[in-house]
């Protein structure tokens, strides 16, 4: 029998290389993730709020919206995801909802954080923090309501561009004193980053590539010379492909023929093999479709 995904992902972040997950918005990204040959994905809360509604990542989704997107990505591809629960979407017995749903959800880890309700991106200024006990309670309430123990709690401070590098790296201590998996520092500058592994050995510790630039755009053998053991590219892939549709909107208002466009897409069976057409077409053939019914090219 195969390995549970949380199993695949407590062995991964156990081994010598520090895992990487792309980030997805949903089950197409999955897919691609897959088909490239990642061991585990991402979901992204800002390029959920961004492709779910069109704003960005201030909090507006509700935990059944967040687990619901995580829920399709986990069933369209079989990987470990590492989803974002935000900062739990209250206190802990709202941390203790989410983490059962996620779970139930197929998703591997979460990571919470220690904002104020409603949280904001962590690379954008103006964040509040809750005190740090209270969010101790919440990683309580998130390793006590796992089911399965492989389920990862990753427990994220954003208190280092609110209160500075110590008190980021006092409150990460009691999150994992609290029984967190892994830690996440938000949104470290170059000066920060040797001081985090140190203050944690044994640990494993997540890095987060954002977009914004703030972290820097460090290789995979850097970060793991850096000590951490888990990297997200939260929002990659969403802008790779929004600004390929930027261009294409471009092309087809001033050409107004789509032409000099299709040769640089996806093909057209490309895009349905990557969606799964050959298990489709196992699937009518086992349940007695007949031939000329048959889903083909
Ligand atoms: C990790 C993150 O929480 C996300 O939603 O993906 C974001 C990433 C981003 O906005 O680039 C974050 O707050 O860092």
């Amino acid at each position: 029998m195969s390995l549970t995904r949380t199993r695949r992902l407590r062995l991964a972040l156990a081994g010598d290389r520090a895992v990487m997950a792309p980030g997805v918005v949903d089950a197409m990204y999955a897919r691609l993730v897959a088909e490239a040959g990642f061991e585990a994905m991402y979901m992204t809360g800002a390029g959920t709020s961004a492709t779910r509604l069109g704003y960005p990542d201030v909090g507006l989704l509700t935990m059944t919206e967040m687990v619901d997107n995580a829920t399709r990505i986990a069933d369209a591809a079989d990987l470990p995801l590492i989803a974002d629960a935000d900062n739990g979407f209250g206190g802990p017995l709202n941390v203790r909802r989410a983490i059962q749903l996620y779970e139930r959800g197929g998703v591997a880890a979460v990571h919470l954080e220690d904002q104020v309700l409603p949280k904001r991106c962590g690379h954008l200024a103006g964040k509040q923090l809750i005190p740090a006990e209270d969010m101790v309670a919440k990683v309580k309430a998130a390793v006590d309501a796992r089911v399965d123990p492989d389920f990862v709690v990753i427990a994220r401070t954003d208190a280092l561009a609110v209160h500075g590098r110590e008190a980021a790296l006092d409150r990460a201590a009691m999150y994992r004193e609290a029984g967190a998996d892994v830690i996440f520092v938000e949104s470290p500058l170059p000066d920060d980053l040797p001081h985090i592994a140190p203050r944690f050995p044994g640990v494993p510790l997540l890095y987060n590539m954002a977009t914004s630039g703030k972290t820097p755009f460090l290789t995979r053998a850097e970060i793991e010379a850096l000590g951490f053991k888990l990297i997200i590219y939260p929002n990659w892939l969403l802008l790779s492909a929004l600004e390929a549709a930027r261009r294409t909107l471009e092309v087809l208002r001033a050409e107004e023929t789509i032409a000099s466009v299709a040769p640089g897409v996806m093909s057209f069976k490309q895009f349905f093999d990557t969606a799964r057409m050959a298990e489709i077409q196992e699937l009518e053939a086992r349940y007695g479709t007949s031939p000329e019914h048959r889903t083909e090219y």
